[in-house]
C-alpha cells in the first residue's frame, strides 16, 4: 500500500514580513515570501497542515490564519522540552521562537559549536554548543532599523531622495551613505570580532540582510534557518 506523505506549509512571520515553504517528505516544493497584507492567505498553496512560527504582535499572524479558516498551529514560544536541546534563559518561553528555530536549522546544516547570526528586523547572534546547549545570544537593531532610529531620532540625519545608497563600506560623502555604510560597517565589524573572539566555533548567517553580510564576510549563508528548524521540529512527533 502507498502511504501519501503530508504536506506542511511552514511560515516564518518575522516583524518585517512573512516567508513560507511548502514541504513534502522535507522537501521543498514551493516558497515565498510576503508582506502583512489581508490577502495573503489566497496566494498561498493548500496544505495538510499549516504551522506558522511568530514573533510579530501578538495576533498578527494568528489573526490573517484565523480569517482565512485555515487550521494553523500557531508557534509563538519555544518549546522547553526539545529533546537534546539546553536553553539557557531562566524563562525559555522569552526567548524569540525564531531563534530557537535557527539554531535547530543551523545544527541540521553544521556539527561543532555554532554562532547563529539572524540579521532581520534585529540581528541576533546565539551561541550553540556542539552539545546543543543555548549559551547566549545578543539582540542589536537590524540594518533598516538602526538606520531609520538615526532618521526618526536626530533633525537633520535625513534620508535625502537626491542621496545614492550604493552598496558600499567606504566612510561616506553624503547624509545618506555616512548612515547606511556606517550601519554596514557595523555589521561586518561584528562579524570580524566573532570571528577572532570564537575561533572554536563555525559562523552561519540567515536573514533578509544576511546574503550580503555573509558574502561580504566569507561566512556560510543559509537563506532560512527558521523554516529549517520549523522541518526539523514537524519531522519529530511535534505535529502528531
Ligand atoms: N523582498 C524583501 N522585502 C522586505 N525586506 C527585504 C526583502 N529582501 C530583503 N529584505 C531585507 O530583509 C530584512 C528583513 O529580513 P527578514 O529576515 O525577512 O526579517 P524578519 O524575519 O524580522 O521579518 C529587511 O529589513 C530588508 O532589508
Ligand atoms: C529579537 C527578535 C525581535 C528578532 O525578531 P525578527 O528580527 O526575526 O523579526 C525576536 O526573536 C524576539 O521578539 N525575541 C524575544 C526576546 C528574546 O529573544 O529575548
Ligand atoms: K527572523
Amino acid at each position: 500500500m502507498q502511504v501519501k506523505s503530508v504536506s506542511v506549509l511552514l511560515v516564518d512571520a518575522g516583524n518585517t514580513r512573512l516567508k513560507w515553504q511548502l514541504r513534502e517528505g522535507g522537501e521543498i516544493q514551493t516558497a515565498g515570501f510576503a508582506g502583512y497584507d489581508d490577502r495573503l492567505t489566497e496566494t498561498l498553496p493548500a496544505a495538510d497542515k499549516v504551522v506558522v512560527a511568530s514573533v510579530a504582535a501578538s495576533g498578527r499572524a494568528e489573526a490573517l490564519f484565523a480569517a482565512a479558516g485555515m487550521d494553523t498551529v500557531i508557534l509563538d514560544h519555544c518549546l522547553t522540552d526539545y529533546p537534546h536541546f539546553q536553553h539557557c534563559y531562566a524563562d525559555p518561553t522569552r526567548l524569540g521562537v525564531d531563534r530557537w528555530l535557527a539554531m535547530l536549522g543551523a545544527r541540521r546544516a553544521e556539527a561543532g559549536a555554532l554562532i547563529v547570526i539572524d540579521a532581520g528586523t534585529a540581528l541576533t547572534v546565539d551561541w550553540l554548543s556542539a552539545a546543543d546547549v543555548h549559551e547566549g545570544g545578543f539582540i542589536l537593531p537590524g540594518s533598516e532599523m538602526a538606520a531609520n532610529t538615526l532618521f526618526a531620532n536626530t533633525g537633520r540625519v535625513r534620508s535625502y531622495q537626491d542621496e545614492e545608497n550604493r552598496d558600499g563600506t567606504k566612510p561616506g560623502q553624503d547624509t545618506l551613505s555616512c548612515v547606511r555604510n556606517g550601519v554596514r560597517y557595523q555589521g561586518l565589524a561584528l562579524v570580524s570580532k566573532l570571528r577572532s573572539d570564537y575561533p572554536q566555533h563555525s559562523l552561519v548567517i540567515t536573514g533578509g540582510d544576511g546574503q550580503w553580510l555573509a558574502d561580504s564576510s566569507g561566512v556560510r549563508y543559509c537563506p532560512d534557518l527558521v523554516l529549517d528548524g520549523m522541518d526539523s521540529l514537524c519531522a519529530g512527533s511535534f505535529l502528531a
